[in-house]
């Protein structure tokens, strides 16, 4: 038995047991050793020098280790930075450089495990059945629409979010909240120092004793500079928790917000339920939620634990009574300021929905400020931003005429009317003496001789009098923190949207609502498949639908689609503008649901795998490197034993060899789509199939800026490299490189379509029944050229009629308009 569990042992345990034994031994050892032979004073002596010599040289070397591993981090740290690169561990975390100061930081993320996500949906994923204001928490996670404000789905979403934040006891964000609350209490324990010194420094000034007064000066002096440290490391530590907050919640938006689910794409296109602006979500909105949530641990918990303290004070010092009559008070005004104080969550919430829209505005007028540019287009900008600046003014105006009121009303609750409570409480048993057994008689009273007996009451008053203030500030604090408390709860709604918006998109959580069909093509109406894993694109049955945002349903544009792309059929894909080609794309990528039927494409996007050109060229911010090798970065290009010589030979492939000197290397960073022209954008776009590689690529409209002559010359490279092209284009000029055309929008409703083989027999006929129908148009044109002329001549006239008929009526009406014409004359001279 005793060899089984040792052999069970893990090598923790066995190293740690074996290093018990030994240390044993060896103390043992030197034991006898001393009892034997006593050392003398000098060899102890040389001993500690010698362990002094040994603990300095292992620090110096552990020091100087230290140094040159911090060295050669920043001189990788430099260089990676330059290369907009960084590193990745065996656990898929990643290493990035920041610059800091003139050096950089070292950053190290890990990635949220995906069980953490499964075990989060339960937190956050509701289900779509329950709206409004009713909320029951047995039934699981709030509805999304649910108000905000002090209730118990505002528990629920903060506590939530707090596991978030704070995952486990032994976090370091656990450290920094005991931390916090170590100085918290610090200073609670202070103030009642304080308290009783002030008593004392007062009793010593009236009875004249000069020595005892300084003294109470210095020690007030030394917990005055106590207490100031410890205030700010409070105010530092609050900071500390808040940025720790925000850290987690950030990566842990990012993972869910960037992952393979393309939630970045599928929250605005599809879902919808955080509206436009998930960048105001993750900006403004998660920086209020931490400061506020940090801020309250030490707002709310600090005036609490001040309460208890300061209220078992007062009971000594006291008695039971007063402290009722005390409490009592305050818990009456803190019901009535409660359920006088207005929906300050609901009223925070709409306020950073206002924030966002006008900021959104923002971000799309710079997005896109050129094509503005072009027509001019400023004014009706202005007009649509300063409308949005006065929807969030008028709110925030409204926020704070609602304010007024209550502030008044709680000022006066809070700064006077508690205070004035206190006195009477500590008045009470001076002037109703009868009330004087009720309270305990301080012990320092009792033992004190007659003549003291004024000084020690005096001392007492004062102390009581500290305390009391103390309270009712403490008691104002944690009303004050109701308001922030109703202010978080907007801020914690915004944020909790955003996640379980984000759960809902990556679990593609759509369940039709209980007792009821789903709408038709809506997201809870997905009864297709996507199979990843097919060397080559195919759709059977599928509907090409335009989808709406959850829970609506999307419009369809063809009913069922169906056709096989093999390696090597190169396939061009056209028909009339909206159509439903970019559509067909969006399907094949899995932007789009397959709501029926069938998409098979291969797993892989990139190499070997398929790729998608979309129609708008897209420039990252980054390197020039960074641009050819998109989606993929310089750690992957290094990992994939790539090199420059290799990218150089790609830009050459397409015309584009003079880029890396005209630009100063592959390192240059610089606005992209500025710098480049739309031919050289598109070209970049097709040096990246020729990088990637991959065995099919779907190319929306990605040569329409270019020559002809060079598009040839991509498309013959691309196809000598292995690749199948699926190109979406209205060009019939790429039919040449391509061995099948899918053609949509035929028909009367536009809502047909043919997939033939280019050369074969049926395609020469459909090509044939094109002309034709070209040619009988053409063979009409004569007739129409003299209807045309007839037309203009039966409208020469009628003018003719008209421009008398004006003239005759301009006669009556003369006065006026000669007046008119004085004054644009007028005018054009001035100018
Ligand atoms: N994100 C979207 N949400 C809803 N409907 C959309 C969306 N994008 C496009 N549509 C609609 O789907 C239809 C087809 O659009 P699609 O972009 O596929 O056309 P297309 O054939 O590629 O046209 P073009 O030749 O102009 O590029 C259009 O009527 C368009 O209005």
């Amino acid at each position: 038995m005793a060899a089984q569990s040792t052999l069970r042992q893990t090598p923790n345990q066995r190293f740690s047991q074996l290093f018990d034994t030994f240390y044993a031994r060896l103390a043992a050892r030197l034991d006898a050793y001393q009892r034997r032979a006593p050392l003398s004073k000098r060899t102890t002596r040389l001993l500690a020098t010698l362990a002094l010599s040994l603990t300095i040289i292992a620090g110096s070397y552990g020091g100087y280790k230290v140094y040159r591993r911090r060295k050669a981090d920043r001189e990788i740290g430099h260089r990676l930075v330059r290369k907009n690169s960084g590193l990745r561990g065996k656990d898929g975390s990643r290493t990035i450089f920041v610059p800091y100061k003139d050096s950089t930081s070292k950053v190290t993320i890990y990635p949220v495990k995906k069980t953490t996500f499964d075990a989060h949906r339960r937190l956050f994923l509701s289900s779509s059945d329950r709206h409004g204001d009713r909320y029951d928490p047995a039934l699981g996670p709030p509805p999304l629409d649910i108000k905000p404000g002090l209730n118990v789905a505002f528990l629920h979403q903060f506590l939530s979010l707090m596991s978030i934040v704070v995952p486990r006891w032994r976090s370091k964000e656990t450290g920094l909240l005991c931390m916090h609350a170590v100085f918290l209490l610090g200073r609670t324990y202070l103030s009642l120092i304080v308290a009783r010194l002030d008593g004392e420094i007062v009793r010593d000034l009236v009875a004249g004793k000069g020595k005892a007064f300084l003294l109470g000066i210095a020690k007030w002096l030394a917990i005055g500079s106590v207490s100031s440290y410890t205030n700010s490391m409070i105010k530092y530590l609050q900071a500390k928790i808040s940025i720790a907050f925000r850290t987690r919640l950030t990566r842990y938006i990012h993972d869910l917000y960037l992952g393979d689910k393309l939630a970045y794409y599928k929250l605005h296109n599809l879902d919808g339920g955080v509206g436009q602006g998930a960048d105001q979500f993750i900006t403004q909105d998660l920086t209020l939620f931490c400061d506020s949530s940090a801020a309250l641990y030490s707002s709310i918990g600090k005036p609490l634990v001040d309460l208890f303290t300061f209220n078992y004070q007062l009971y000594h010092s006291l008695g039971p009574l007063a402290l009722t009559s005390l409490l009592t008070s305050y818990f009456a005004t803190a019901t009535l300021l409660r359920k006088l104080s207005p929906p300050f969550g609901k009223l925070k919430a709409m306020e950073g929905r206002k924030e966002g829209e006008f900021r959104a505005l923002h971000a799309r007028l710079i997005a896109n400020a050129e094509e503005v540019a072009f027509y001019n287009g400023g004014g009706t900008e202005h007009i649509l931003l300063d409308k949005s600046f006065k929807e969030l003014r008028t709110w925030v105006q409204n926020i704070y005429k609602i304010r007024i009121g209550y502030n008044i009303l709680e000022d006066f609750v809070l700064k006077y009317s508690w205070s004035a409570c206190g006195y009477i409480v500590t008045s009470l048993p001076v002037f109703m003496p009868a009330l004087q057994d009720l309270t305990p008689k301080p012990k320092s009273i009792i033992a004190t001789p007659d003549a003291d007996h004024s000084q020690a009451r005096m001392r007492q008053f004062i102390t009581n009098k500290r305390l009391m203030l103390n309270l009712a500030d403490a008691g104002s604090r944690m009303m004050y923190s109701i308001k922030d408390l109703s202010e978080l709860a907007g801020h914690t709604s915004r944020v909790y949207t955003l996640i379980s918006t984000l759960h809902r998109v990556h679990a593609n959580a759509y369940t039709p609502p209980r007792w009821q069909h789903p709408e038709l093509y809506s997201l809870s109406d997905v009864q297709g498949t996507l199979h990843r894993g097919f060397d080559g694109v195919r759709l059977e049955d599928v509907p090409v639908v335009a989808p709406s945002l959850y829970p609506m349903g999307g419009e369809e544009l063809i009913a069922e689609l169906s056709f096989a792309v093999q390696p090597g059929d190169h396939l061009l894909i056209t028909g009339p503008n909206g159509s439903g080609k970019s559509s067909l794309a969006r399907i094949l990528a899995g932007l789009w649901p397959t709501y029926r039927g069938l998409t098979s494409r291969p797993r892989q996007q990139g190499q070997d795998g398929i790729m998608f050109l979309p129609q708008r060229p897209y420039l990252s911010p980054g390197t020039l490197r960074d641009q050819i090798i998109y989606p993929h970065t310089e750690v992957d290009m290094r990992d994939s034993g790539r090199t420059e010589a290799e990218l150089q030979t790609v830009l050459e492939e397409v015309r584009l060899g003079y880029l890396r000197d005209r630009e100063g290397g592959w390192d240059t960073r610089k606005e992209w789509k500025d710098v480049l022209s739309g031919g050289e954008k598109q070209r970049v776009g097709i040096s990246r199939i020729l990088w990637h590689e991959p065995r099919f690529a779907v190319i929306d409209e990605g040569t329409s800026a270019v020559s002809s002559d060079v598009e040839g010359l991509l498309y013959e490279r691309a196809k000598a490299k292995g690749i199948t092209l699926i190109t979406i284009s209205t060009r019939a000029s790429l039919r040449r490189y391509h061995n099948f055309t899918l053609t949509l929008g035929l028909g009367e409703e536009a809502n047909e379509y043919e997939f033939l083989r280019i050369g074969t027999a049926s395609e020469k006929a459909s090509v044939e029944k094109e002309l034709a129908e070209l040619r009988e148009k053409m063979g009409k044109v004569e007739g129409w050229k003299s209807r045309k002329a007839e037309i203009d001549r039966e409208l020469g006239l009628m003018s003719q009629m008209g421009a008398v008929g004006e003239e005759e009526e301009g006669e009556v009406e003369s006065p006026s308009v000669e007046q008119g014409s004085t004054e644009e004359v007028s005018a054009d001279s001035a100018t």
